[in-house]
Parts: structure tokens; sequence; C-alpha cells
């Protein structure tokens, strides 16, 4: 990785699920825990799902790790978005230019200057990264593709507030491009820079990018995987995990005083997009090296769930 480039934010890495080290588990263990993968793997063969990866989450290590889990789920025939973000490297990169960053609502001001260096830092680095580490994992098969959401109208926006500058509203996926390439066997990695009717560049939160393009996919599941457990009663106390949520439980949590900076956007987006067809939201810990695939596989369900009704 280049000097000049390197943005990269300290994810604290939390050993808590990272596994059994595979010389521990005996020939019977393994083949167990292969098995116990079987009735998972019959669920979303076939089914498409959007992973988020929110940028306090991106490491180099666990990134490794979600790279073999995209793979792995891949070749047992789930068709895996992978979207991310990356606003702690971008508040790093305009700081280094000398630019305060700004958020209202939890959405970045936008002007020209800060527009062109979230395309500098989401499009040209982070995206470039992901795909090379899921590339580098693939070995003879090089399955990644990157695409900005400007890329033939992946993600058309409108402005969303002129007084944030060029900040968009998701208005519509083209969903054909994707499930395209999904078809074709590739991986498509998604940055969420959407284009107006004008095709004028706009910064969208990558959340709200992820739930729009789950909805127009018909997506089976979204996965948030950020820096923190899921939902926390207390953000402080890492061990008070909500589990499970109603939508109706969840509007109620989202006023709820406990739960404030970026996570009320996501736990909109977990709301809208279970509201709009996506029969599960996952929020969960980005941190925990394979944590989507003991998400999607295993009966060790980790992190916070959202589905429309308490039908567990
Ligand atoms: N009740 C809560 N439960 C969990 N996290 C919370 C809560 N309230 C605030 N947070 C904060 O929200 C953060 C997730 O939002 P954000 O940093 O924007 O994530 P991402 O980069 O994944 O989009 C958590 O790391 C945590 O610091
Ligand atoms: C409009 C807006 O706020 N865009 C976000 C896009 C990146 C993002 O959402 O990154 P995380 O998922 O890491 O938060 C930003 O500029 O930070």
């Amino acid at each position: 990785m280049s000097e000049i480039l390197s943005l990269d934010v300290p994810a604290t890495a939390s050993s808590a699920g990272a596994g059994l080290a595979t010389s521990m588990v005996s020939p019977t263990g393994t083949a167990e825990i292969l098995v116990e993968a079987l009735p998972y793997i019959q669920q979303f063969a076939g089914k498409s799902v959007v992973v988020k990866l929110g940028g306090a989450a991106i490491d180099p290590e666990s990134d490794r790790a979600l790279a073999q889990d995209v793979l792995l789920l891949r070749s047992v025939g789930v068709r895996c978005v992978l979207v991310h973000g990356g606003g702690p490297q971008v508040d790093a990169m305009l700081r280094r230019v000398g630019k305060q960053p700004e958020f209202r609502d939890g959405l970045r001001v936008t002007d020209a200057e800060t527009l062109e260096i979230v395309r500098m830092v989401l499009v040209g680095k982070i995206n470039r990264d992901l795909v090379a580490t899921i590339n580098g994992e693939a070995g003879v098969e090089p399955v990644a593709l990157g695409v900005s959401g400007e890329d033939a109208g992946l993600l058309k926006v409108v402005t969303r507030d002129p007084s944030l500058g060029f900040v968009g509203d998701v208005s519509q996926v083209n969903a054909d491009h994707l499930l395209r390439l999904l078809d074709s066997g590739l991986v498509p990695v998604v940055s969420t820079i959407g284009s107006d009717a004008a095709g004028q560049p706009h910064n969208v939160n990558a959340d709200e990018a992820a739930k729009a393009i789950a909805i127009a996919m018909g997506a089976e599941k979204i996965v948030y995987l950020t820096a923190a457990p899921g939902l926390l009663e207390d953000p402080k106390d890492e061990t008070s995990l909500v589990p499970r949520l109603t939508v109706s439980e969840l509007r109620e949590r989202i006023a709820h005083d406990s739960v404030g900076g970026g996570m009320i956007p996501k736990l909109t987006a977990c709301l809208e997009a279970v509201e709009g067809g996506v029969p599960y939201a996952h929020i969960i810990d980005g941190r925990v090296p394979h944590a989507l695939l003991i998400e999607l596989l295993t009966r060790h369900g980790i992190g916070t769930m959202i589905r429309a009704e308490a039908n567990w």
C-alpha cells in the first residue's frame, strides 16, 4: 500500500467470535461444522445478499477474512454485492489537505472540493483496495469487479438539500447491472457516488445506498458490518447487545437517547429495507474476522437481526 494514500483508520479488533483455531478441531468436528452449514446453504443458495462494510470496520486483517467469506459464499451459490463506506478515511484525507470535516444530521456537507476528495478516497482508494483483497484471495479466478454508482446510471440521485452541497438521495437503482454481473459469476464492489439527471456526481450515505440497492435487487438479506457488536442498549457497554427487533420495536428504538451518531442512519436504513421487502436486516461486528460467515452459515446468529414480525 502506498504511504501517501495510506488512510487506514485503526479498527479495534475484537477476538470475540473469531472462531476456534482449526488445529483444535478434530476431523469429525470439522465435518460437523460443514454439515451444520447445509440448511443455511440450502436457504440462501441462489439468493442475493447485500453486504455493507462501514469505514470504521475497514482493516486489512478483517477485510481479508471478509474477502474469504464472500468467496466461500459465492462458491455455494450465495450472490453477494459488497457496498462500502469510508467516512473516517474521507475525514483523514480532508484533514490532511487542511479541510475540517462537517456533518449535518449524520451527512457530510459536501462542497465541490470535498466531493473530489470523497470520490478519490471511496472510488480511487477503498474500492481498489477491496477489489485487490478479494481478487488476491481468489487467486486464479479474480471475480471482484469495482463499480461506482456513477457508472452506467447505477445510482441515480436527486440533490437532498442544497445547503448540504452535492449530497444525493437515491431516486433509482439500476439493479439489472448488478444482477447481470452476479449472473456472470462476478462479485460487484460498489462505491456510493451517485449522479443526478444532469450527470453531476453526488455523495451518497453508504447505509442509504446499500438499503436502496438491496430493495431494488430483491435481496434476501442486508448485512451491515460496523465497528460495534450490533445495536447496544448502552453504547458504552459492548455486552448490552439487542439480538432481535421487529420493525415496530425498531421504530421506537431509533428515537431512544441510547442511539446516537452513525447508528441512527443505519437503523433507519434497516427499517426501510425490511419495509421495502428485504426479509432480514442485520447489524454485525465487522471487526470480528468471518463475522459474515458466522451470521449466514452457522446457528450462532451474531449482532442484531431485524425482521418485519417476530417470526424468529
Ligand atoms: N446504541 C448504539 N449501539 C451501537 N452503536 C452505537 C449506538 N449509538 C451510537 N453508536 C455508534 O454508532 C457507530 C456506528 O455508526 P458509524 O460509525 O457511522 O458506522 P459505519 O462506519 O459502519 O457506517 C458505532 O460504532 C457506535 O460508536
Ligand atoms: C453523504 C455522506 O455523508 N456520505 C458519506 C459516504 C461514506 C459513508 O457513508 O461511509 P461510512 O459508511 O463509513 O459512514 C461520507 O461522505 O462520509
